[in-house]
């Protein structure tokens, strides 16, 4: 069977299941404490949309929780300039390695030489947000928001908020990567490069709003070359949950991206996109249930891009 008839053939008691022994382990999770705000959760939040390339939608939870996207911005930020700048154009200022190093590992970015290695860790996004169209951060971030919702009918929304709390914390490991970058010729205006980077992660979605977002690599979009949608899921799948990315290609093979607010989108290339938002993270920074979940449903469907 297809993956697309696997995933159309869901029914919402299994969805349920699933989601509700995923909210149990969530327990042992840790909230994040670098950021103020996204600290004052409940950390036993848990939801989950799928969409379907058939039209079909399923969900289960607290989807109506606004949370910010942090690096779940990321392969978004990466798809927009794709699509404006093609790939030579970005690739010039960000490589394609995976890392076995954690997301904001400054020890990676020196033995690299200042070089990103990849767009799915933050030097690689601020790398590539010092790309983005704007004379500021705000605008450069309005004018990616207007880029997705536009593609996506999505109803991305800047949470001012929580980028007070970012902006208050301090910042400083993103900040030391920047100016690492800067002084080895790899970005130029380092202080904007990073004012964007901290308006795009606090861009706020419901769960609903992540899948459409995941629709956009799940299925042919006019305006979205197929080319591009591979390269996005191609780096998803190899660097999108940082140090976990290839035991999690084993134990699931899906492209997959993760970000400290407990969002995680994992794309079923041809056949949906699969959203959840669970805040309670493990020791890599990846939502504890969230990836629970992806295992036992993909598994429990035998939904895979490998099979
Ligand atoms: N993993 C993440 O979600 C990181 C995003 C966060 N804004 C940071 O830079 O630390």
């Amino acid at each position: 069977m297809m993956n697309s008839a696997k995933l159309s053939n869901l029914t919402q008691a299994q969805l349920e299941s699933l989601a509700v022994q995923a909210r149990s382990y969530s327990q042992g999770g840790r909230l994040p404490d670098y950021i103020p705000l996204l600290a004052q959760v409940n950390p036993e939040w848990f939801a989950v949309e799928i969409n379907c390339t058939d039209g079909q939608s399923f969900r289960f939870g607290e989807t109506e929780i606004p949370f910010v996207l942090m690096s779940v911005i990321k392969p978004f930020v990466l798809l927009c300039l794709l699509e404006e700048m093609g790939k030579e154009g970005v690739f010039s200022h960000v490589g394609m390695q995976p890392s076995d190093q954690a997301f904001f590992s400054i020890e990676q970015l020196e033995a690299d030489k200042g070089w990103p290695r990849n767009p799915m860790i933050n030097s690689g996004a601020i790398a590539l947000a010092s790309l983005l169209p704007g004379d500021n951060g705000f605008s450069r971030c309005e004018n990616l928001r207007q880029w997705l919702n536009q593609r996506a009918g999505a109803n991305l929304m800047l949470d001012k908020a929580m980028l007070n709390s970012v902006v208050a914390a301090g910042g400083e490991r993103n900040r030391a990567i920047a100016k690492v970058m800067f002084e080895s010729g790899f970005l130029n205006a380092p202080e904007i490069a990073i004012d964007t980077y901290n308006h795009i992660c606090c861009l706020a979605v419901n769960v609903s709003d992540l899948a459409k977002l995941g629709m956009l690599l799940a299925q042919e979009k006019a305006g979205i070359s197929i080319e591009n949608r591979r390269i996005v899921n191609a780096l998803m799948l190899t660097c999108g949950l940082y140090e976990a990315s290839a035991s999690f290609a084993v134990k699931v093979g899906l492209p997959t991206k993760s970000g400290v607010s407990g969002a995680l989108l994992s794309i079923v290339p041809s056949a949906g996109a699969i959203a959840c938002y669970s805040p309670a993270l493990d020791h890599v920074g990846n939502s504890k249930a969230g990836i629970f979940f992806l295992e036992k449903f993909t598994n429990s469907l035998n939904l895979s891009l490998f099979i």
